[in-house]
């Protein structure tokens, strides 16, 4: 299973129209690979807080449009990262979408952990409620964006539903890049899962991206990393190694699920 990590630019001399042009053309080069992943907020920049209501589209808006044209001149399954989501009736969401080699919208995901504290995205966005997985032939993805790599317990979720292959797309600043790397093996070794965790590269809204987009196979090895600049990073999984992992070291099995809260026992 052939993997493509686009760790694209999101510096503010580009448009957004323009991004949107150069990311699907990106998207197409990946022609072969089973399948692509873009970054978090990658048209807008995950930083840039005062674009975000103007910036906002609907699940069918023009990045949908430009995606969906792109996965299917490319036939490969895409994870084009997450858009501002305006929904009609409800606030704006930090929303993935996913499409299938004819185009299609497979799934969509709502980040469920805002990041920002009591400012930025944590205010000016909803948050997701459901966990999200998809089939692929080959592997089922579990979906995750950017902050939510600090919460272990959405991974153990999204394990339990199957996933194999966990997918991040992320806008992670660099002055927090040992956590990122930390974070995507620790995510790797604890649920023996692939993790693709693919950040953006450049700066907006003064915030330095990470880049360093990093492929950890289901033992914790790190099987492609990134620099900090925009490259694509080409990796080949192997569907296999996840069921051979959780066979020959079942720590997952050994799990202590239910046990009563702490008592006053001495
Ligand atoms: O957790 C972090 O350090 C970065 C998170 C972040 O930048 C985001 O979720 O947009």
């Amino acid at each position: 299973m052939r993997a493509s990590l686009i760790q694209i630019g999101v510096n503010p001399d580009e448009s957004i129209e323009a991004r949107r042009l150069r990311a699907a053309s990106l998207v197409r080069e990946q022609r072969g690979a089973d399948l692509v992943v873009l970054p978090e907020l990658w048209p807008v920049g995950a930083f840039a807080y005062e674009s975000f209501a103007t910036e906002a589209e609907s699940l069918d808006g023009p990045t949908y449009e430009a995606m969906s044209k792109a996965a299917a001149d490319a036939g490969v399954w895409l994870h084009a990262g997450s858009i501002v989501e305006r929904d009609p009736d409800g606030p704006l969401y930090n929303t993935s979408l996913v499409f299938s080699p004819d185009g299609e919208l497979a799934r969509t995901y709502r980040k469920i952990h805002r990041f920002g504290f009591d400012q930025g995205e944590a205010v000016m966005m909803g948050a997701g409620e459901e966990l999200v997985t998809v089939r692929l032939p080959e592997a089922t993805l579990g979906l995750a964006t950017c902050y939510d790599l600090r919460f272990p317990e959405l991974f153990r979720g999204l394990v339990d539903a199957g996933a194999t292959v966990l997918v991040i797309p992320a806008g992670w600043p660099a002055r927090r890049r040992e956590h990122w790397t930390l974070l995507a093996r620790a995510r790797a070794v604890e649920n023996q899962s692939y993790v693709l965790a693919c950040g953006t590269a450049g700066t907006h809204a003064g915030v330095e991206q990470a880049g360093h987009s990093i492929v950890v196979d289901p033992w914790g090895e790190v099987l492609a990393v990134a620099g900090p600049a925009e490259e694509t990073l080409t990796v080949d999984l192997d569907p296999a190694k996840v069921t051979e992992t959780r066979e020959q070291f079942p720590a997952l099995k050994d799990r202590r699920l239910g046990l009563p809260a702490p008592g006053n026992r001495r």
